[in-house]
């Protein structure tokens, strides 16, 4: 049974009309991911959002009858809601009122996986509802199992503010162990000095259904917004031997409210680790630029516009004209093609070559561990054995920071 939701939406005179159209998009693609179906779209130009009931007075009214005759659930407003404006659209709407904010943050509940993911985002949801709850509570604690009540995992989500409180300070005291754990993890991984590429890429443009078919793994893959929230992690090998570890993400979408971002920024540490990016666009959206600049400048804002990237322009076979690519280096393809996956594999390894050192080493037929570790840790591109010598001798090419690099010369 899904909810029948009404979205109510403001358009100020700076957003222009495609920007306004592509959130209004962006946000019932959300409600879809919700388990929702929006049954309808209540639209107002204003100069300001009104300060009391978000969209203009008049127009409460008309939700208000729309909401009764189509048998609405849910109200939900395409931009954040302060606590006066949520308890007064309630009021006067007479359906239960949510935010976008509070669409997001009940996707990211049902998605959550991990322990830490799950915390995070009930404390997201936690310091949310807090300045918004209406000292009765009555609002909140009517509400039933719906779209914006929902914690992680099957938990409803507190709406007493005492107990808010001391469920905040719990999880924050939970995340902190947690967060310890993680890094004491990442810290092994790190000496063990695994290369590690992160995907990353706007919701929806193909991330998962790639990293799936890279690793043959069984990564969540679904047509809806925020399919993938905590990172996995997997071991692949390309062309030439090289192991490196490559890693899911969850995917951006513009206007992330601040509090979310917070409360993923264990995800986006682990994209500002990764020695490389893969940066995957759904290239044939029509918001295309839009959603590959959203990336960029969340990359920036991480610290994380300075590792090595690869563009990966996907769904190539929903292309009907000539592609232009806008970022270098490039590859165009399609994740379900599995001819595309073995180009971006060897592109993948072309475009190390191109950041990387060559080097030649020659060993000696007892040095075959140390050959081994430079097939998986480097990309050996050439190994012969030179009789006169009685050697191998080993053309590859090597990261700069890799622990071998110093040791070269001395083979
Ligand atoms: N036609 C076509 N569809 C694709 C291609 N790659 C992925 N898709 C579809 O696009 C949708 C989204 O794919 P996902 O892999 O879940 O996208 P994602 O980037 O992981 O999304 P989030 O995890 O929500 O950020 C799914 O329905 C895929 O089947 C492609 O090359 N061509
Ligand atoms: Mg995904």
């Amino acid at each position: 049974m899904s909810e029948r939701i009404l979205i109510a939406a403001v358009k100020k005179p700076e957003q222009s009309d495609e920007r306004f159209q592509s959130s209004l998009d962006e946000l019932i693609s959300l409600c879809k991911t919700a388990g929702g179906s929006v049954e309808k779209v209540i639209t107002q130009n204003r100069q300001k959002i009104h300060p009391a009931y978000y969209i203009g007075e008049g127009k409460t009214d008309e939700i208000r009858e729309a909401a009764e005759q189509l048998n609405i659930d849910l109200v939900i407003s395409n931009n954040e809601l302060s606590a006066g404006q949520l308890g007064n659209l309630n009021d006067r709407v007479g359906v239960q009122v949510i935010d976008r904010s509070q669409l997001i943050l009940d996707i990211f509940a049902r998605r959550a996986r991990t322990k830490e993911g799950k915390l995070q985002v009930e404390l997201a949801q936690l310091e949310y509802t807090l300045p918004r709850l209406r000292g009765k509570g009555e609002e909140m604690s009517r509400l039933g199992a719906g779209i914006g009540t929902r914690g992680p995992g099957e938990t409803k989500l507190e709406t007493d503010q005492r107990h808010i409180r001391s469920r905040i300070d719990d999880i924050k005291r939970q995340l902190k162990l947690v967060v310890r754990q993680r890094e004491q993890y990442r810290k092994r991984r790190k000496t063990n000095d695994v290369f590690q590429i992160a995907i990353v890429g706007y919701t929806n443009a193909g991330k998962s259904t790639l990293f799936n078919r890279l690793t043959q793994s069984n990564a969540m893959v679904e047509n809806q917004l925020f399919a993938t929230l905590d990172p996995l992690t997997r071991q692949i090998q390309l062309p030439s031997g090289f192991q490196t570890l490559i890693t899911d993400t969850v995917g951006f979408i513009q206007d992330l409210p601040t509090s979310l971002v917070a409360a993923f920024r264990s995800t986006l540490e682990e994209v500002n680790e990764a020695d490389f990016i893969l940066h995957v666009v759904d290239a044939s959206s029509p918001d295309l630029v839009q959603q590959q600049q959203t990336v960029n400048n969340l990359l920036h804002e991480l610290g994380a516009d300075t590792i090595p990237m690869l563009m990966v322009y996907n769904k190539s076979d929903q292309l009907n004209t000539d592609f232009i690519p806008m970022q270098h280096p490039y590859i165009v393809i399609s994740a379900l093609d599995t001819t595309d996956i073995r180009h971006l594999l060897a592109k993948l390894e072309e475009t190390l070559k191109n950041e990387w050192d060559s080097y030649t080493v020659h060993l000696r037929p007892d040095q075959g561990k140390l050959l081994h570790r430079l097939e998986q840790e480097t990309i050996v591109t050439k190994r012969f054995f030179q009789e006169d010598e009685n050697a191998y001798i080993i053309d590859g090419y090597i990261r700069q920071n890799h622990p071998m690099k110093s040791l070269m010369k001395e083979y």
